[in-house]
C-alpha cells in the first residue's frame, strides 16, 4: 500500500464559490490558497474528501457552448449533465493537482484522486416542476429577461445579488461511486468528488441516464458524509459564522446549535434561501442521519481552526 490513511479525523468539505472564482484563470490562482488550507488540515493528520461548487461554471460552459452553436454550424449542442460533467473535471483538475503539489512541497506522504462522480436522483423530485438553482454569471434583471425570452430558459433574482438563469435542483439520493471515494479514502487518498453535487442521474432499467439539473453540493456533501460515517461535514463559504439578524445592526454570531435550535431560526427566517438555508438544511440532514458526527459552517480561512473546535459554527444533533 503506497500511502496510508492519517490519524486523524475523517472530514467531508465542501467548497463554496469564493474558494474557486468565476474564470478557469482566476480560479487557477485561487484554488492554491484553498488547497494550502486543505493541506494544513491533511498535515495534521485529517482524511478529507472535497466536493465543490459548480454553479457558475456548469453555466458559463452551457452558455458557451449555446452561443457558439448558435452562431456557427460546427459545435454541436452540448447537453447539460455532459456540461456538468466537464465542470467536475476542470475544476477537479485544478484542485486536485493544487493539493498534490503543496503535500508534496510539505513531503506529506498522502496523494491525490479525483473522480467524475454521478448522483441519482428521482425522476419524480418536485424540484423539476420549480427551478431554484443559480448557475452562470450575474445579470441586470434587463438583461436577464431579455435571455430568458431568446434562450427559453429561467432566470430569477438570487438573494439580494442580481438576477441568474436557475436550473432545477433535486434532493441527492445516492452517490453511484460511493465505494470506489470510500476505498480511496481507506487507501490514505485525499478525494476530490461529488464536484457540483455530482451529475444528476435517473437510474432505469436500462441504466444510468443524465438530468439537466444541478444538484446542491452541500447537500451532496451531507449525503456523502453520513454515508461514510465521517466525524466531521465542513461547509466552507465566505462567512466565519452563521448569524441571526444577518446583515442587520442585531446581527449576532451563532458558535454552537442543536438541530431543533436550528429549525426555531430556520422557522424565523433567518436564513435565506438559496445562500445560508440550504447550508444549515444539510447540516440538519448530516447529523441527523449520523447523529455522532458534528457539522461546521465557517470561512475556508478558518477551517485547521473549526476542526480544532476555534471558531465557525457547529451544528450537532
Ligand atoms: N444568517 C446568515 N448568516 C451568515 N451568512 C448568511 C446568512 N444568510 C445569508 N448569508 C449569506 O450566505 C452566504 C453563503 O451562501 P453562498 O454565497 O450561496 O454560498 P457558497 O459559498 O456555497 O457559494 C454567506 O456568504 C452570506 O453572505
Ligand atoms: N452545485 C452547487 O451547489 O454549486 P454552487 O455551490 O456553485 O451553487
Amino acid at each position: 500500500m503506497p500511502y496510508q490513511k492519517g490519524p486523524g479525523k475523517t472530514v467531508v468539505i465542501a467548497l463554496g464559490g469564493n474558494a474557486l472564482g468565476n474564470t478557469p484563470q482566476e480560479q487557477l490562482e485561487l484554488v492554491q490558497n484553498t488547497a494550502k488550507h486543505i493541506v494544513d488540515m491533511i498535515e495534521e493528520g485529517t482524511n478529507v474528501v472535497v466536493s465543490h461548487g459548480n454553479g457558475p461554471q456548469v453555466g458559463m460552459i452551457n452558455n458557451a457552448f449555446a452561443y457558439a452553436a448558435a452562431n456557427d454550424d460546427k459545435t454541436p449542442d452540448m447537453p447539460f449533465p455532459e456540461a456538468g460533467a466537464m465542470s467536475q473535471g476542470y475544476i477537479g483538475y485544478q484542485l486536485s493537482q493544487a493539493i498534490l503539489n503543496d503535500v508534496k512541497a510539505r513531503e506529506i506522504p498522502r496523494s491525490t484522486a479525483c473522480i467524475v462522480t454521478q448522483t441519482v436522483v428521482d425522476a419524480d423530485d418536485p424540484a423539476f416542476q420549480n427551478p431554484t438553482k443559480p448557475v452562470g454569471a450575474f445579470m441586470d434583471e434587463e438583461t436577464a429577461k431579455a435571455k430568458a425570452e431568446a434562450m427559453n430558459i429561467t432566470v430569477k433574482e438570487d438573494a439580494g445579488r442580481g438576477w441568474r438563469q436557475v436550473v432545477a435542483s433535486p434532493i441527492p439520493r445516492r452517490i453511484v461511486e460511493f465505494d470506489a471515494v470510500r476505498d480511496l479514502v481507506e487507501d490514505g487518498y485525499v478525494v476530490v468528488s461529488t464536484g457540483g453535487g455530482g451529475v444528476p442521474v435517473f437510474e432505469t432499467k436500462g441504466g444510468y441516464v443524465g438530468t439537466p439539473a444541478v444538484i446542491d453540493k452541500d447537500r451532496s456533501s451531507a449525503l456523502m458524509a453520513s454515508e461514510l460515517n465521517a466525524d466531521m461535514l465542513v461547509i466552507l463559504t465566505a462567512v466565519e459564522k452563521v448569524c441571526v439578524n444577518f446583515n442587520t445592526p442585531e446581527q449576532e454570531q451563532i458558535s454552537e446549535m442543536t438541530v431543533s435550535q436550528a429549525r426555531e431560526y430556520i422557522a424565523q427566517g433567518q436564513f435565506a434561501p438559496g445562500s445560508m438555508l440550504p447550508k444549515v438544511e444539510a447540516c440538519i440532514d448530516y447529523v441527523e442521519k449520523y447523529p455522532e458526527g458534528k457539522a461546521l459552517i465557517t470561512s475556508l480561512e478558518c477551517a485547521a481552526a473549526g476542526l480544532r473546535g476555534e471558531t465557525g459554527t457547529v451544528i450537532v444533533a
